[in-house]
């Protein structure tokens, strides 16, 4: 029995369909990650698994038990932290604690071993209002929150938005910790370099999943030279590098603008030429590797131009 499974899973909000057919498993212990783009469904499907909406058409299961059947048994033995609104604001951090324990039937101490790691740094804290806490100091406190009663599946919907860089790290630090407990964990995040923290993803876009396997094998099957490209002014690079003949993709990265080219062969130095031709001076070429950020965007350009 797989912890988490959904087949050919529809739901609309009126005209709008969010969730298109969509079907994926996730084996017992996994860390697995909805990567996607705000809008791409990734809400939905946690609203669900966690039995707070029920799909149009198709089924999803957890612990083998059907989200619209059985969604009592289901929520005793999952933990939920919603993007947004999971904590009482003007409840202190124990007494937040407290309250999802009572909810669950049970109490902070019995369940004290595994919410330790995470809920020992906001001790010192116990006392103050939740709506008082930073950033990150909140997420612990909803993952506290949704661990109390020993869950064995965790559902975190951007757990990581709106938190600070150190933050980010110790959060994907103790969902490494909690797999270690066999807890099959289902983790949303907008952010790529998340994804590869992931054992597995689904990449998603527009209620879709474009893509599912091990971060590192969707990255293989982005085949071509990429090259990452910088000039003194991006946006005039945009435009040459989308009107030359043989672009194939032209996306920007950061300072850098990441570029495919359609030719079989082709030097850095073709590409030098070509914008020097424009009136550009030292341009920086290099090839590099792609990373699953590239292979997402490639998955998004290619369903786009089918469609
Ligand atoms: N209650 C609702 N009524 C109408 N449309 C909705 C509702 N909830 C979500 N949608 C739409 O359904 C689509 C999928 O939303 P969903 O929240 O599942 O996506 P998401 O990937 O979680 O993105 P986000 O990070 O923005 O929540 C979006 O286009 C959204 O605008």
């Amino acid at each position: 029995m797989k912890p988490i499974s959904v087949h050919h899973a529809h739901k609309s909000y009126g005209a709008k369909e969010a969730v298109k057919g969509i079907s994926f498993e996730v084996d017992e212990g996994l860390l697995f990650g909805l990567i996607g783009p705000d809008g791409a469904g990734k809400t939905t499907i946690f609203r669900i698994l966690t039995t707070l909406l029920k799909p149009d058409k198709g089924e999803a299961l957890v612990l083998g038990l059907d989200v619209v059947d059985d969604y009592r048994q289901i929520r005793k033995h999952v933990g939920y932290m919603p993007g947004r609104f999971s904590l009482y604001q003007d409840l202190s951090v124990e007494e937040n604690v407290a309250f999802f324990a009572s909810v669950f039937g049970t109490t902070i101490d019995a369940n004290y071993d595994l919410i330790e790691p995470i809920y020992s740094q906001l001790e010192p804290f116990k006392d103050r209002l939740a709506g008082a806490l930073s950033g990150g100091m909140k997420q612990k406190l909803a993952l506290s929150c949704a661990l109390i009663h020993k869950p064995e599946v965790l559902f975190l919907d951007e757990p990581t938005t709106g938190v600070d860089a150190v933050s980010r790290k110790e959060f994907w630090q103790m969902l490494h910790r909690l797999k270690e407990e066999n807890i099959t964990i289902l983790v949303s995040t907008p952010y790529m370099d998340e994804a590869e923290q992931c054992d597995r993803v689904a990449l998603m876009q527009d209620g879709q999943i474009l893509s599912i396997d091990t971060p590192e094998r969707i990255t293989k099957t982005f085949h071509n030279q990429l090259w990452a490209i910088k000039t003194e002014n991006k946006y005039q690079l945009i435009q040459l590098l989308r009107s030359y003949e043989y672009a194939e993709s032209v996306q920007p990265f950061g300072e850098y603008v990441h570029y495919t080219d359609k030719r079989e062969e082709v030097q850095a130095e073709h590409i030098m030429e070509y914008l020097k031709s424009k009136g550009v001076i030292n341009p920086t070429v290099v090839a590099i590797a792609p990373d699953i950020e590239d292979t997402f965007m490639r998955l998004m350009e290619q369903e786009e131009t089918y469609e």
